[in-house]
């Protein structure tokens, strides 16, 4: 046996990555970790480039300069080891989908049918009885922890979620938030919110995203921040923070 497990590579880790869509530069020379098995939230005004480095992780968007690195790896090496619950989903609602098929798409490029794993990922969410329901029947709130779900069907490490609480009433936004808290004891998760009332006890820090990037311990991101940062754009943060920050005292 060997004296000691050689230590886990970060989640995430950018070294000076810039990116820019035409001429219009949208992430400048972003350099962090995220470790693995942190709770994260990136943060930051609409259009400050949150849901590019989103896709920067996962490998949709190839950096101009620097590198992206995802559990030691380039992105599109990971693939599968990444869960991701986009934005926005497009669907007919016409079309007859049930819960069960929403999710199943997460297995899509998987081998084997994956029902086990279909089942157990509804489960997970705690929409297993809604399996045969059509998707569009569900609440808004339900509808997000499908797409959860969906994300979660593949076994990942890392669980990458763009504004999972967009649209949802605060007792769904509070369901959301005990299933994430949930899956984070076994996987890493990043959380993208423009809204700082997201932040709260579970979360381990911020990543502040306005072009520029900036990582702050939860405790740490004040109204003044918020005001030296965006000019006061954001809603006010909840101070709730009970966790210690790594290496933060
Ligand atoms: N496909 C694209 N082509 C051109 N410009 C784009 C494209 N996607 C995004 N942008 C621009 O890049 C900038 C960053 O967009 P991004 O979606 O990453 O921001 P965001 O922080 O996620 O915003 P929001 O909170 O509104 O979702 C914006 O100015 C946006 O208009």
């Amino acid at each position: 046996m060997s004296d000691a497990a050689p230590s886990a590579p970060p989640a995430v880790s950018l070294n000076g990555v810039g990116f820019e869509y035409g001429n219009t530069p949208v992430v400048q020379d972003a350099t962090f970790d995220i470790e693995s098995g942190a709770f994260v939230c990136m943060i930051g005004p609409n259009g400050g480039g949150k849901t590019t480095l989103l896709r920067l992780m996962l490998g949709l968007n190839r950096p101009a300069r620097g590198t992206v690195r995802i559990l030691g790896r380039p992105p599109g090496r990971v693939r599968r080891s990444i869960g991701y619950m986009p934005q926005h989903l497009q669907y007919d609602r016409a079309f007859p989908v049930t819960v069960r098929d929403v999710v199943r798409m997460g297995l899509i490029g998987c081998r084997g049918r994956g029902g086990a794993r279909v089942r157990e990922a509804l489960e997970t969410a705690g929409l297993y009885d809604r399996a045969d329901t059509p998707f569009h029947r569900l609440s808004g709130g339900q509808r997000q922890r499908v797409l959860i779900a969906r994300a979660l069907v593949s076994g990942p490490q890392l669980l990458l979620l763009d504004e999972p609480t967009a649209n949802v009433d605060p007792a769904a936004e509070e369901h959301l938030f005990d299933l994430l808290t949930r899956l984070n004891r076994r996987m890493t998760i990043v959380v993208v919110s423009h809204d700082l009332g997201f932040v709260s006890s579970a979360i381990d820090y911020c990543i502040c995203v306005n072009r520029r990037v900036f990582t702050h311990p939860t405790r740490e991101i004040t109204g003044e921040k918020i005001e030296e940062l965006y000019g006061g754009r954001l809603s006010a943060v909840r101070h709730e923070q009970t966790r210690t920050f790594p290496g933060g005292g």
